[in-house]
């Protein structure tokens, strides 16, 4: 076949010409949003973004006649006095903030620009699959309605229920779920900003598969947050819902999947990805614009159980396999360190 390629006038070669203009903003946002392409807090907010701006969206609410939200149309940003007052959007102001200058400044819309920083950012990560990119999304018209984020403290059958009203499984809960090996919470536990979901927050790897069904042992801070469970790392929060989600009859053996699994991590995600960034949108208005994107390193580490930790830690939930033989990191049980903030 021959693969037609357009060069832009900036010199950069794209399949499609209504690209080009991607390439300086992603320039831009290498250099100035991720701090000359590392995968931090910016990085990690801005994946957290294309979540909360996509999940507003629910087909049950327009079957009842309501606005159900525009689902990936950046009213997370264009109606930000809204959104970010709703309760599961606590935190995401700041990102909004630091994306919103990139947005006045390209010639782009705010649904655009969080899933392209969103695939960007993702390809400074180790271990990342390169996510797909779709350009197109119209202006936001209105609000998101609340209660369409989910939260750490809502239970399994209400995540799954959420997510089934846009369309995804369980299995793909758990492929989106990948997100939070590049995680880290600020306000679960508001005394100690940047306390990492797994080990390895800068690294998208499948440690947050087996860290998070380890018997949980301690608060790396205080107790008693809504939404937070003991975790098996001193430095490391784990949110319920995924303690939860581990552990549900439903997607406990679909989580365990992923476990030393790297191939598999990078295909569901990528595919769950590309499902989540498009929700409400038209993709047959959209050009796909995936050749922008960056080819992410390969992951840096291979699968391990913490120092200190081993298979008599694991809380096995998944009834029909057993858990995947993996060595224990030498030396005094890991301890994590916060993500530094920006
Ligand atoms: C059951 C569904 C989910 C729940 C309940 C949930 C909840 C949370 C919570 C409570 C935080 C910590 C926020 C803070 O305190 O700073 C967080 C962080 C994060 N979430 Fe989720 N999340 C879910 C699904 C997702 C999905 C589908 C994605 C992306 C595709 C995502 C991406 C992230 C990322 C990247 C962070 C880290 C942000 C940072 O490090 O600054 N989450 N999530
Ligand atoms: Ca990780
Ligand atoms: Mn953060």
């Amino acid at each position: 076949a021959i693969i037609r390629r357009v060069t832009c006038p900036d010199g950069n070669t794209v399949g499609n010409a209504a690209c080009c203009g991607l390439f300086a903003i992603r320039d831009d946002i290498q250099e100035n949003l991720f701090d000359g392409g590392e995968c931090g807090e910016e990085v990690h907010e801005s994946l957290r973004l294309t979540f909360h701006d996509a999940i507003g969206f629910s087909p049950a609410l327009a079957r009842q006649g309501k606005f159900g939200g525009g689902g990936a149309d950046g009213s997370v940003v264009t109606f930000e006095d809204t959104e970010t007052a709703f309760h599961a959007n606590l935190g995401i102001d700041e990102i909004i903030d630091a994306q919103k200058p990139f947005i006045a400044k390209h010639n782009i819309t705010a649904g655009d620009f969080i899933q392209f920083a969103g695939a960007i950012g993702v390809s400074n990560c180790p271990g990342a699959p390169r996510l797909q990119f779709l350009l197109g999304r119209p202006a936001a018209t209105q609000a998101s309605p609340d209660l369409l984020v989910p939260e750490p403290f809502d239970s399994v059958d209400k995540i799954l229920a959420r997510f089934a009203d846009v369309g995804f499984s369980p299995a793909e809960v758990v492929a989106l779920l990948a997100s939070h090996t590049i995680a880290a919470a600020d306000h679960v536990d508001p005394t100690i900003p940047g306390t990492p979901f797994d080990s390895t927050p800068n690294s998208f790897d499948t440690q947050f598969f087996i860290e998070t069904q380890l018997r949980g042992t301690l608060f790396p801070g205080t107790a008693g947050n809504q939404g937070e469970v003991q975790s098996p790392l001193r430095g490391e929060i784990r949110l319920q819902s995924d303690g939860a989600l581990a552990r549900d009859s439903r997607t406990a053996c679909e989580w365990q999947s992923f476990v030393n699994n790297q191939a598999k991590l990078q295909s569901a995600f990528k595919a769950a990805m590309a499902k989540l960034a498009v929700l409400g949108q038209n993709t047959r208005r959209m050009v796909d614009c995936s050749d922008v994107i960056p080819l992410p390193k390969a992951a840096n580490s291979k699968a391990h159980f913490p120092a200190g930790q081993t298979r008599n830690n694991v809380e096995q939930a998944c009834r029909a396999t057993a858990f995947p033989t993996l060595p224990t990191d030498p030396g005094p049980a890991t301890s994590v360190p916060p993500v530094p903030p920006s």
